[in-house]
């Protein structure tokens, strides 16, 4: 397959706002690609190459000045092993070495294959949202039922493995996709309640626990080898050692564990979620002990739980946890209940999580059996930009420009501005990060690339002519940077939306 017909189906499909038409686009490419080359395909589709970062810095490709060719024979299989031959050259004059290979490359594409390339190694062309888009197109590709494809996903974690197994083995090769202790799950979500009482009412039969505000983390045991990710499925093994200790003394052989950690203080309060945030870097910087406080299992000693109720997950996790799981009532009373949220606000938590007991562990699905109840409503939005700080705050940049998601996969749609909340901590470190992903710069403003993810707290929206989506946030103040999501997992410009007066608020 040429790499010119998978530059044009990603023109076309971000040119169009119809997600029939990207995934028509979509599935009519994965049916003209042969078995070898579709892992390739669908990486470039949505912006990720096999071979990940491939150690060129943002810079030189940006800055590699190569003349295009008027036409190409480039195919996707040379463009993937010279991209594998970039990330395989190490050691010294390996820079060069790189730039080298990314010379030769650019020098056999078309000024839009040479865009397109640059996009995807810079990373701008990674887009989230692209991700349910590119499930419906590789199940209108294959015939097979989209929640089949949407499975193996979760299960997988990755979704050009899922492409390669539907086209070539179809349903059957789809189911086989298993639980596999090593390799992380998509964490099921949870959706807003409007009350406790409402929750309660719509559950039924269920647990109670504290909603705590640290980091979702996920630990695989098999014997002695212990490997812990985030809530994006990133191994963060090496940076919490203590995790990896404490699970590695738990009575069991194999077990896979989902829950929250965070760093806590003498008192036993959460602290600054930015402080657990941290211990996620690169190095162990084991001064700020975090605690886990798990509220699932799994899988325990070679038994799957995926598809097990809640309470029998949870009869599990405290024969094996018992004293790391998080705190909670099991079949509350509505004043048990209420008594669980007064003991988690008065803790300094968020809220409470209300779970049905009789729910399957739904893998990346945010759905109605797990609720969670926040006394205070924030939206999770992207920064599109950001305004050079005056006064007393020149020399940083200050007032951020806000994006709700495009859940079709189009580019953010700006709904606010926002200084508000930003501690000379926060703009020191958003200054920082903002220029290293800024795309262009004027007088004013600076354009980023979609990529960090703010919780904002508001009062509300109302309707507004300045915006593209029609809404404006009211209020709007920073309450965190969340590391641990990205774009595609913002709020949608839809659910804005919803909290215009008139339509019933959810959160
Ligand atoms: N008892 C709990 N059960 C499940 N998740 C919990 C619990 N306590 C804290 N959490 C955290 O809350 C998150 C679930 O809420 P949600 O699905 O809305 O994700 P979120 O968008 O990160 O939530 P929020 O933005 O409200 O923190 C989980 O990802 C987890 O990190």
């Amino acid at each position: 397959m040429l790499l010119s017909e998978v530059v044009a189906t990603s023109v076309a499909v971000a040119a169009t706002r119809s997600r029939l038409a990207k995934v028509k686009a979509l599935s009519a490419l994965l049916r003209s690609a042969t078995p070898e080359v579709v892992e390739a395909v669908v990486s470039f589709l949505i912006g990720v190459p096999k071979q990940g970062r491939i150690g060129a810095g943002w810079r030189t490709v940006f800055e590699l000045s190569v003349g295009p060719v008027g036409r190409s024979a480039l195919t996707v299989a040379e463009v993937d092993a010279a991209l594998a031959a970039v990330a395989a050259t190490s050691g010294k004059g390996s820079a060069q070495r790189r730039t080298d290979l990314l010379v030769d490359l650019f020098s056999r594409a078309t000024e839009a294959e040479q865009d397109f390339l640059r996009r995807l190694l810079t990373g701008e062309l990674r887009q989230g949202a692209l991700e349910g888009v590119m499930l419906d197109a590789i199940a209108a590709a294959t015939e097979v039922p989209g929640e089949t494809v949407r499975r193996a996903f979760m299960l997988s974690g990755r979704l050009p493995q899922t492409a390669v197994a539907a086209l070539a083995g179809g349903a059957s090769a789809l189911e086989a996709f298993q639980l596999e202790v090593g390799r992380p799950v998509r964490p099921m979500l949870a959706s807003p309640a409007e009350s406790l009482p409402d929750a309660l009412a719509e559950l039924g039969s269920c647990v109670v626990e504290h909603k705590l505000d640290g980091a979702r983390i996920q630990v695989h045991r098999s014997g002695d080898v212990v490997r812990v990710f985030t809530r994006t499925l990133r191994e963060i093994t090496k940076t919490v050692p203590e995790l990896v200790d404490l699970v590695r003394g738990l009575p069991c052989q194999s077990v896979v564990l989902d829950g929250e950690t965070l760093a806590l203080t003498d008192e036993g309060r959460p602290r600054p979620f930015q402080e657990t945030m941290s211990r996620f870097g690169a190095q162990d910087a084991r001064e700020l002990l975090l605690k886990p406080f798990f509220f699932d299992c799994l899988h325990l000693d070679g038994v799957d739980l995926l598809d097990v109720p809640l309470r029998d997950r949870l009869a599990a996790l405290r024969r094996v946890a018992g004293e790391h799981v998080i705190p909670g009532a099991l079949d509350p009373s509505p004043a048990e209940a209420e008594a669980v949220v007064a003991a988690a606000m008065s803790s300094g938590h968020e809220g409470v999580m209300v779970k049905a007991l009789d729910s399957l562990y739904a893998a990346g699905r945010r759905g109605k059996a797990w609720q969670k109840v926040k006394p205070v409503h924030t939206l999770d939005l992207v920064v599109i930009g950001v305004e050079r700080g005056s006064g007393r705050r020149r020399g940083w940049l200050s007032n951020l420009h806000l994006g709700a998601r495009d859940p079709d996969g189009g580019p953010p749609v700006m709904v606010g501005k926002t200084f508000k909340g930003l501690t000379d901590e926060l703009l020191t470190w958003q200054t920082r990060e903002l220029q290293a992903i800024a795309t262009s710069t004027d007088d004013w403003v600076v354009h980023v690339r979609p990529e960090l993810v703010i919780e904002i707290e508001l009062d509300g929206v109302q309707v507004s002519t300045r915006y593209p989506g029609g809404v404006a946030l009211r209020f709007a103040r920073v309450v965190r940077y969340r590391p641990d999501k990205d774009a595609s997992e913002a709020t949608t410009i839809e659910e804005v939306r919803g909290l215009l007066p008139g339509h019933t608020i959810r959160e």
